[in-house]
């Protein structure tokens, strides 16, 4: 297909640069706003096209070389090859774009804060999810084509998974599966292995490890959703306790998990009414909470409990899935006119989409806080503090 040259002026939200040729937006990925490229056009969808780089003639001042070998073709990272301080520059950017985009905000900038910064940037997964093929070699699925490719090291997970993949390369999982996972309490050196398998070499088929935040140890098992970055988990720890103050007396954690933010909650609260659906995440918060008198640890889905009368507070923690909360979530915490609102998410669009359905329900938004907790990628999880006018 063609090839054209092309400047490029922004930053799309799945980190792909975009530029304009012919009328029509481009994106470009592993190319940097700023930069001028040659690149190949190689899908036109219409309103907009799809090229790759052939040539960087411009290249950023904020351009590195990437350090993995395998970087532009297993898709996992999108900005090894930025500079990590214009990383969170252009996050910062796609945040306050979906804002005003999809949430409606005018002039975002004025509240969304700087990102707080990952340390480290490369090595924090805690947590990997292999695929194995036929010679039992253990790698990811590539993003785009979903074709397998071996991976001897990965440069986002923590050195002790590296050495865990490289014990395992070769070994036969103890049932038929095509996945393996490997998680690791970064903090209390304890590990993860499933499935078990056929090896004497380290020990696998756990059934689940403990990390620590702070001075807290969490049992994690397999199932249980867990944060994938323990060093950036306690600094979003401390960005949603920023926001809680002495009138929050009775706290709801919703979408709760483990009980990562909950027990630091009740620290600081008389009471606080953790919601989480998956079972194995509420057994572990059993354990997780066992020195807690004032948690009230329920096993629902959010949009159920928040439609019990008896369930009521001055402030409430979101923080749901990708996909982020259902309407009757929203509607519930606005008809209980519950004063302060704490919403944590790892998707930018689905979390404007809910901030704007929530100010035209009457919150008025404070600010919103960018954490940097996947480095290289171009993820980013924000937690947005909303009050009642
Ligand atoms: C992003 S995780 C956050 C967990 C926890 N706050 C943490 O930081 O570890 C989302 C959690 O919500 C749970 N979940 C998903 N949908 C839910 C729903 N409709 N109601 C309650 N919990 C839900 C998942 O099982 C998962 O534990």
């Amino acid at each position: 297909m063609k090839e054209i040259e092309i400047q490029l002026t922004g930053m799309a939200h799945l980190g792909e640069a975009i530029g304009k040729y012919d009328g029509k937006v481009v994106f470009v990925p592993y190319a940097i706003p700023g930069e001028t490229v040659k690149a190949k056009i190689v899908k036109d969808e219409g309103d907009y096209l799809r090229a790759e780089i052939v040539d960087v003639v411009e290249p950023s001042f904020f351009r590195e070389d990437p350090p993995c070998k395998l970087f532009g073709v297993c898709g996992g990272c999108s900005f090894q090859h930025v500079a990590y301080s214009y990383q969170i520059k252009l996050k910062e950017i796609v945040v306050m774009e979906q804002l005003k985009r999809i949430g409606g905000f005018e002039n975002p900038e004025e509240f969304t804060l700087l990102t707080i910064k990952a340390e480290p940037f490369y090595n924090y997964r805690n947590r990997a999810d292999f695929s194995i093929n036929r010679q039992r070699l253990l790698g990811f699925k590539m993003r785009a084509s979903h074709k397998f490719i071996h991976v001897e090291h990965c440069f986002l997970l923590h050195q002790k998974i590296n050495e865990i993949l490289a014990t395992l390369q070769g070994k036969t999982p103890k049932r038929k599966t095509h996945n393996v996972t490997i998680r690791y309490g970064v903090n209390t050196g304890q590990w993860l292995v499933q499935p078990e398998m056929d090896t004497e070499e380290i020990e696998t088929g756990q059934k689940n490890y403990t990390e620590k935040l702070f001075e807290h140890e969490f049992l994690i098992s397999a199932p249980s959703f867990f944060q994938v970055n323990t060093y950036q988990a306690e600094k979003l720890i401390e960005t949603v306790l920023k926001y809680i103050d002495r009138d929050d007396r009775v706290i709801i954690d919703a979408y709760a998990g483990v009980g990562t933010f909950t027990v630091f909650l009740a620290k600081k609260a008389d009471k606080v009414i953790a919601i989480e659906e998956s079972r194995s995440a509420y057994k572990d918060a059993q354990i997780n909470i066992k020195n807690f008198d004032n948690i009230n640890y329920l096993c629902k889905k959010t949009e159920e409990a928040l439609n019990e009368h008896s369930i009521d507070a001055d402030a409430i923690v979101l923080d749901p899935p990708r996909v982020g909360c259902m309407k009757e979530v929203l509607e519930a915490i606005s008809e209980k006119k519950i004063k302060k609102i704490i919403y944590v998410s790892c998707e930018p669009s689905t979390l404007a989409r809910d901030l704007k359905y929530l100010r035209e329900k009457g919150y008025k938004l404070i600010e919103v806080q960018p954490v940097d907790m996947f480095p290289q990628t171009y993820h980013i999880e924000n937690v947005a503090l909303m009050k009642i006018e």
